[in-house]
């Protein structure tokens, strides 16, 4: 079956780019930028991959991402996480990144975004992975923080597709960047948002009403809401579910428990993504067997999943 998986056509669109970033190639920049890391050695960091909630991983995922300091260490990671999309017949991609967590620590904005865009632009050429960037804003940080973000991107508008809303969910709903993301749909962004993933469905109403989204970034809690599930259903609104992720980050206790088939069975839109592939054991093709391995998923179910996955491009 993993082969069968792994050759369907299907494209990805959850991912953050910083969560690609391979025990192997962390510690590679490391020694290249001359970082001191906390852990000895590439088989201790993987043991340290070990969460009980999302805090728990986004503390270790931020200490990661510091070892990424030029616009060649954010090209390699690109370009590692395109090798293995190309691996796995994933033929587009949407990936965010999450700028704050680069420009916070004093790597420019346009560092980051040159490096990202120039192995996306590679991977469009040599490996045939058409794309859309999508701009990820810390819900942890103000929102004035947001907005100094939304201002850094204007030059370099035409690189991004979308804006989203990611990081620490449970005390910062999406009307708090309600101004923010009102401001990016002026300037012709899409809007997607985490939402539902540790938080409530009022998140997810807030998200659809407040933030305008084309698509939710997990949503997996839409499902103790029977209206807000109806509204899901009939407005086909799009869902980027990331199995792996939700269990190990315990959102559900064992994969027996996910709700991803339940829903595409009661007609959601439903995609299968891998989020942080490098801290949750795998991706797009592991996330597909994982679902075959424990909930009985099908070669037909299978297929109407990767079908999902191309109908909800944001670029067309
Ligand atoms: N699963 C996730 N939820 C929220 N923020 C994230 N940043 C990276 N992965 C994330
Ligand atoms: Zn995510």
């Amino acid at each position: 079956m993993y082969d069968w998986l792994n050759a369907l056509p299907k494209a990805e669109l959850h991912l953050h780019l910083e969560g690609s970033l391979e025990p192997e190639l962390l510690f590679a920049l490391a020694e290249r930028n001359k970082v001191a890391l906390p852990w000895g050695d590439v088989e201790s960091l993987r043991k340290a991959y070990a969460f009980n909630n999302l805090q728990e991983f986004l503390d270790l995922y931020y200490a990661g991402a510091d070892v990424l300091r030029t616009e060649q260490d954010f090209y390699d990671l690109t370009w590692a996480y395109l090798e293995k999309c190309k691996a796995q017949n994933v033929i587009h991609v949407e990936p965010f990144f999450d700028p704050q967590t680069h420009t916070d620590r004093g790597v420019p904005f346009e560092v980051v975004l040159r490096g990202i865009q120039g192995a996306l632009k590679d991977g469009e050429k040599q490996l045939g992975i058409s794309h859309g960037l999508i701009l990820s804003f810390l819900r942890h940080l103000s929102e004035e923080e947001a907005f100094k973000t939304l201002d850094q991107a204007m030059p370099f508008r035409d690189a991004f597709i979308a804006v989203g809303l990611d990081s620490s969910e449970v005390g910062h709903p999406p009307s708090k960047f309600q101004r923010v993301f009102d401001r990016a749909r002026a300037e012709g962004f899409l809007t997607v948002a985490h939402a539902g993933e540790e938080g409530p469905p009022e998140y997810i109403w807030e998200a659809l009403d407040l933030l305008k989204i084309e698509r939710i970034d997990h949503g997996v809690r839409a499902i103790e809401d029977e209206r807000l599930m109806q509204r899901i259903i009939d407005e086909q609104i799009p869902l980027t579910v990331c199995p792996l992720s939700n269990t190990k980050l315990c959102v559900f206790d064992h994969m027996r428990e996910h709700n991803i088939l339940d829903m595409l069975e009661r007609g959601v839109k439903v995609t299968v993504n891998s989020d942080d592939p490098a801290y949750f054991g795998g991706y797009v093709t592991e996330n597909f067997q994982a679902l075959h391995e424990h909930l009985g998923m099908t070669k037909e179910q299978a297929q109407r999943l990767a079908q999902n996955s191309l109908d909800a491009r944001l670029v067309k």
